[in-house]
């Protein structure tokens, strides 16, 4: 029997799924292939810069390319077009019609706009330029040249870091902004598909004294490097790094916005770097240049790494460094993976040596654990590989594993009993060492230099835990700023990377909109400017999809993690809120006092003459107190004159707010900052004292008599 076509078995590479799917890893079209290559060489040469603790300096340009100049390159002519009905851009008159009336359409939506805002002619031209290069844009291509001050490759490594799908050193249990070996790789790709042109990379290793030049693309139906040059440079002036250059399809202009809000976004979360961004158009009057200035030379402490005993193969680029794994997060896989390459020869060893949280010590610890149960305690009294044994009872024999065993000899079953045992004890939770999270000063200073807004409140959650993987939330809040619209402005980051698609589905996004009552903290969620700033770091972020865009929103802790930062944050600035609304009720009351005092003061001082004699007035008098009855006398007797008058009414609304400050901060109660010590020492030994005495400026509490 012929076997029909569709039958057939067929295999396809991961770099020909990724070159067929390239939506999952953020390659939809041209414009987002050109935002998603820049964040991915970004990320890289971040994480680069960050491994050798060295302060980032990162240069993006991107160069607009003509499609003369574009085949130029491939070594295409250029062709004169005979019959143009041929050819896609043709129109026919009937659609040129209907494409010149959407544009007029849009022209008159946009004046409209103008109008409304008060923007100028100037302004308006620009829009309708932007409009004119949009339609010329749509299929251009760009370059993209990329430099950092990282780490750089190893000669012999680089082929395969960029061009084999699924290669990379940051796999394993780290905190890291790369994590699929892929991100640079689908812009070769990328680059293949739409403008065929090879890659240039140059890089150099610290204290190197050559530098690497390769010209190189992608195979993919192999899945393997196409190295078309490779040189050895003088690298004389020590320079370290990577350098970039890619050839792709892309669309600046409806992509710009995302590009440098993601730009601004990266120097809020990352102050500590220096990015210089170009686009160099055809037209220079179209190209910018943007800076994000470091602010600070602080960066946030490297992730703690351990050098596991079996992490060295089977990942040949991996650098070693990684946190071991916990032992709640294994699967059968990794155990057998692990043992298979341990150097460890007996299990007791292969337990402590290769998993967090096991250490020859653990029963002494977890006995100290107050929430241990008699039972776990009992377990843990001995090292794991010996409750391997203990529980044996419940092991069939075959299942069974003596301390000594090699983890080399372990068989399935063993290993399945292993697994059962790690999943079931209670071992302590990832102490989150081994994250980096930016930090409240740095996400704070970030915001302050990118937004400027009238407050902001930060907040860093404690160590959370999902499935075994430690994790951290930083939030911050801010309130007004400029560039910023009213209502709540979410960003969102992760591993310290800004997340800008797909925000409904996050868990940052829906807990910020469904899970905070804004107005319990005097925040109003539509009318202020309010800046949510949500970071997660962990070694596994809950990603949905290989383009890292959204964090799922199903991990309980994580949420809950999330929710609570957002709350504290909230919680600061109720305070700084119900201060900044008491001080403003104050000035208000007092500028209302101090209006009227030359009003008050002339009708009182008409009123008081004319009546000095009258009956009404006397009886009046008695009624007033000491103070006021002085006035009055004064008033009578010429004394007090208008202008005084005025004068003592000013001095008294001063006291009055002095003395309502003064009360109102011992009801808020004194903080710990305002607090200060003294010893007051009598000028007499006849001295009575108060419990509290006032003064302008503050009050004295007695607290003690010595
Ligand atoms: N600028 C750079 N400097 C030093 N090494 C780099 C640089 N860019 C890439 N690399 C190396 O190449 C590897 C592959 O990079 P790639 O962007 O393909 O994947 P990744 O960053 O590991 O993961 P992800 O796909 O999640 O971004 C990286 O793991 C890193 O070792």
């Amino acid at each position: 029997m012929v076997k029909q076509k569709e039958d057939l078995l067929q295999q396809k590479s991961p770099a020909e799924f990724f070159a067929d799917n390239r939506t999952i890893a953020g390659f939809d079209n041209p414009g987002k292939c050109l935002y998603t290559t820049i964040r991915e060489l970004v990320e890289n040469g971040l994480d680069a810069a960050e491994s050798i603790s060295q302060l980032p300096e990162i240069e993006i340009t991107v160069t607009e390319i003509s499609q003369q100049q574009l085949n130029r390159m491939r070594g295409v002519t250029n062709h004169d077009r005979i019959d143009e009905e041929l050819y896609q851009d043709f129109e026919t008159d009937g659609v040129k019609q209907k494409r010149l009336a959407k544009e007029a359409k849009e022209m008159e939506r946009l004046e409209k706009q103008a109008a409304k805002r008060g923007d100028t002619a100037a302004a308006l031209d620009g829009k309708k330029k932007e409009l004119e290069v949009k339609r010329a844009q749509a299929s251009r291509a760009d370059k993209v040249f990329f430099q950092d001050n990282g780490m750089g490759m190893a000669h012999k490594d680089i082929p395969d870091m960029l061009g084999r799908v699924l290669s990379g050193t940051k796999y394993g249990v780290k905190q890291t902004r790369g994590k699929f070996g892929l991100g640079a790789k689908m812009a070769l790709i990328w680059s293949k598909m739409s403008t065929g042109l090879p890659i240039e990379v140059t890089s150099a290793r610290p204290g190197s004294a050559t530098r690497s030049y390769f010209k190189l693309d992608l195979d993919i139906q192999r899945n393997q490097p196409n190295v078309h040059e490779q040189k050895l440079l003088d690298n004389s002036d020590g320079w370290h790094g990577a350098e970039l250059s890619v050839i792709i399809a892309g669309n600046w202009q409806y992509y710009r916005a995302k590009v440098l809000k993601y730009l601004q976004q990266i120097a809020v979360i990352t102050p500590y770097a220096q990015f210089e961004f170009a686009f160099q158009a055809e037209d220079e009057k179209n190209s910018i240049r943007v800076t994000f200035a470091r602010r600070t030379t602080t960066m946030p402490q490297p992730p703690k790494a351990c050098r596991c005993a079996a992490w060295q193969a089977p990942a040949r680029l991996c650098l070693g460094l990684a946190t071991k794994h916990h032992p709640s997060s294994v699967d059968l896989e990794l155990i057998k993976r692990l043992a298979a390459s341990t150097p460890c020869t007996s299990l007791t060893s292969f337990l402590s040596k290769e998993f967090d949280c096991i250490s020859r010590d653990l029963a002494g610890k977890h006995c100290a654990c107050l929430h241990a149960t008699k039972r776990v305690a009992r377990v843990l009294e001995r090292s794991l590989a010996a409750a391997l044994v203990a529980s044996a009872e419940k092991i069939p024999l075959e299942m069974r594993c003596d301390p000594s065993t090699s983890p080399a000899e372990l068989t399935s079953k063993q290993i399945v009993a292993m697994h059962d045992l790690l999943h079931q004890l209670r071992f302590h939770n990832p102490d989150g060492a081994h994250l980096s999270p930016a930090g409240e000063y740095n996400l704070r200073l970030g915001i302050m230099k990118e937004l400027r807004p009238e407050m902001v409140a930060t907040h860093q959650g404690a160590v959370g835990v999902h499935e075994g993987h430690a994790f951290i939330v930083e939030a911050a809040i801010s309130v007004g700023g400029r560039n910023i619209k009213p209502g709540l402005n979410i960003h969102r980051f992760s591993n310290r990377i800004p997340l800008l698609f797909e925000g409904g589905s996050d868990v940052i996004t829906r807990t910020a909109i469904k899970r905070i009552n804004w107005s319990q903290y005097k925040i109003n969620q539509t009318s202020d400017k309010v800046g949510v700033f949500v970071s997660l770091v962990s070694t596994k972020i809950p990603f949905k999809g290989a383009g890292k865009e959204y964090i799922a929103d199903d991990v309980e802790e994580i949420q809950l993690a999330v929710r609570t930062a957002i709350q504290q944050c909230c919680v600061q600035l109720k305070n700084k809120i119900t201060k900044q609304q008491a001080a403003r009720d104050q000035r208000q009351r007092k500028k209302n006092l101090t209006k009227y005092i030359p009003n008050v003061a002339a009708a009182l001082f008409t009123w008081q003459t004319a009546r000095k004699t009258s009956k009404q007035a006397r009886t009046k008098r008695r009624r007033r107190d000491e103070e006021a009855e002085e006035v009055v006398l004064g008033v009578r007797s010429g004394d007090v004159t208008e202008p005084t008058l005025v004068a003592r009414l000013q001095q008294h609304v001063e006291q009055i707010d002095v003395d309502m400050a003064l009360e109102y901060q011992l009801q808020q109660g004194v903080t710990e900052a305002a607090k200060l010590e003294a010893h007051l020492m009598p000028l007499s030994a006849r001295h009575a004292y108060g419990p509290e005495s006032h003064c302008d400026v503050g009050v004295i509490r007695r607290l003690q008599e010595l």
